[in-house]
């Protein structure tokens, strides 16, 4: 038989997987942060993670239209609005393309898609369809891995700072918003999944959404890992340099 957690051994719980399977232990991430990427390496990672940005309004768009409450979709939809901005020029995506732009890859390249790895797409659409296809909960969930990115986003930003010369406090302003949205939302979700995880298989289920979600997060560095770090093997179609001059 499995035992209800309290709320408290919930949260430790979730906050274990996190210790144990977020993508800040990844070894790519370690390259990343530590300055020991070439230009082109770091080139690709941000090309990739491109599609991630785009996706995730796609994603709470998704959570929002399953949502029969007035006042939780008046919460969420934040996300959408951080990410897609109030108008043009503004939000997530487009401070993410600043990182693209700073990094000389063509915005139209980057947009289209067509260098992305197979498995970034597989990982990143895997994530919309499982918040479209489980419960609002496990929904919910998903998203808590965002407890865990503050202290990765630091890392990350003062790491590249110091490690390459080819990147500025400018390029890297997408990750600056972050620092506090994404604590603002992950506190809501933890909350929302505290209250509403009252059964030891509700609490199971969303353990195992955000169990999930670290592997859509892990599957994304181990085939950027692959392609372009070791063995160095980009699938047929995949950007390798100089392919996002071709028309
Ligand atoms: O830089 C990172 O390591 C990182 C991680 C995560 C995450 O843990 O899913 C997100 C983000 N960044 C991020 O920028 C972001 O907008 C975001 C949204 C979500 C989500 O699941 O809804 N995760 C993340």
């Amino acid at each position: 038989m499995m035992e209800l957690l309290s709320p408290q051994a919930l949260e430790a719980a979730l906050r274990d997987v996190g210790a144990r399977r977020y993508h800040n232990l990844h070894p790519f991430h370690r390259l990343l942060h530590g300055g020991r990427l070439t230009r082109d390496q770091v080139r690709a990672w941000a090309l990739n993670r491109y599609y991630y940005q785009a996706m995730i309004p796609i994603k709470d768009a998704a959570i929002m239209a399953r949502m029969h409450d007035p006042a939780l979709r008046r919460i969420w939809r934040q996300r959408i609005v951080d990410h897609d901005g109030v108008e043009e020029g503004d939000g997530g995506i487009e401070r993410w393309l600043k990182l693209t732009d700073g990094l000389d890859l063509p915005r139209d390249y980057v947009v289209s898609t067509r260098g992305l790895l197979p498995a970034t797409r597989f990982a990143v659409e895997a994530y919309v369809h499982f918040v479209r296809d489980r419960s609002l909960l496990e929904a919910i969930a998903s998203s808590l891995t965002e407890l865990f990115s503050p202290k990765i986003i630091s890392e990350r930003v003062s790491g590249m700072l110091a490690g390459y010369d080819f990147i500025g406090r400018d390029t890297l302003a997408y990750f600056d918003k972050r620092l506090s949205q994404a604590p603002r939302d992950a506190d809501f979700a933890l909350d929302y999944v505290r209250q509403h995880a009252v059964t030891p298989e509700l609490q199971q289920a969303v353990i195992a959404a955000l169990t999930f979600k670290c592997d859509v997060l892990w599957s994304q560095l181990d085939a950027l890992h692959h392609a372009y770090v070791s063995p160095g093997l980009p699938p047929p179609g995949a950007w390798t340099p100089g392919a996002e001059q071709q028309a």
